[in-house]
């Protein structure tokens, strides 16, 4: 089991933000997570980083045990994409720099590289189509680019586990599918995803299972086609949607007038 969340709640003075949560994320299954804005996505991807207790219940992660287990040794294996760590990066470092800090979980360096930590990093860079960027400085690149950039300073530390919040967010066409792309390819590594997104046709071949959040609760969960019906989107979202799958990715068509399909 990588992920095993039991009954997990987490109350906020008079308001319950997680409402017993249970969801277990087996070996060789990538989740996407959804639900409306507020619905407790980011909240839950902070249960499964250790950086928020839940008030009751119980989390396991890779096998460790939180509340039982440093921590420390845990993120060693977790890879994390989100809106704030991007912020604390260098831009005026390199861009195969600052691949080369995820191998050690720095924000910058301090000392010398080693070569072989620098060799992988510019290997990855060269993997995902930004090896002519390698040795510009982090704060030129697009934000497509310094997302799959970040995405690189993930992988460099061979996560078990790779946590993605909202990755493609502010990306236009072009970046989101050069991103989504790469978060495809993960297929070929020894790597679990669970990703946040708020749009259903980021839901690449790659993802197997989906979890939907209505107010804190699991509102659905299981394997993809299975949880993303019109009914179930209609329950989560509130919009009378159609659900077509094109090669195997799921694309919403809206029911004009807001009528019931
Ligand atoms: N520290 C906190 N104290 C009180 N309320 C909080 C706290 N953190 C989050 N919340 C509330 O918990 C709820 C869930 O927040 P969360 O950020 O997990 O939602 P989300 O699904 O990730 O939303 P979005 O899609 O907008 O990012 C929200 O109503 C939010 O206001």
């Amino acid at each position: 089991m990588m992920i095993s969340l039991q009954h997990l709640t987490l109350r906020r003075e008079e308001s319950l933000i997680l409402d017993d949560v249970s969801l277990q994320v087996k070996e060789g299954e990538n989740w996407v997570i959804l639900g409306r804005n507020g619905s407790g996505k980011t909240t839950l991807l902070e249960m499964m980083t250790g950086y928020l207790f839940p008030s009751s219940g119980s989390v396991e992660v890779l096998g460790y045990k939180y509340g039982q287990c440093d921590l420390r040794e845990v993120r060693k294996e977790i890879g994390y994409i989100g809106p704030s760590l991007m912020e604390k990066l260098s831009l005026s470092d390199p861009v195969w720099e600052v691949v080369a800090t995820g191998a050690f979980a720095y924000l910058r360096f301090y000392q010398k590289i080693p070569e072989e930590v620098k060799a992988e990093a510019l290997r990855l860079l060269e993997d995902m189509n930004l090896g002519s960027l390698a040795f510009h400085s982090f704060g030129t690149l697009s934000q497509g680019e310094r997302k799959k950039a970040m995405l690189a300073r993930c992988l460099i530390a061979k996560p078990k586990l790779l946590i993605m919040d909202e990755p493609c967010a502010g990306l236009d066409l072009y970046e989101r599918e050069k991103m989504l792309d790469e978060i495809d390819k993960l297929k070929q590594r020894q790597v679990t995803v669970v990703y946040v997104t708020h749009h259903i046709e980021e839901i690449m071949p790659l993802f197997s299972h989906v979890a939907l959040i209505r107010d804190g609760k699991l509102a659905g969960s299981g394997p993809k086609a299975e949880v993303l019906s019109n009914e179930m989107i209609l329950a989560t979202y509130g919009i009378p949607a159609l659900v077509e799958w094109d090669s195997g990715r799921p694309w919403i068509k809206i029911r004009p007038g807001g009528k019931s399909i």
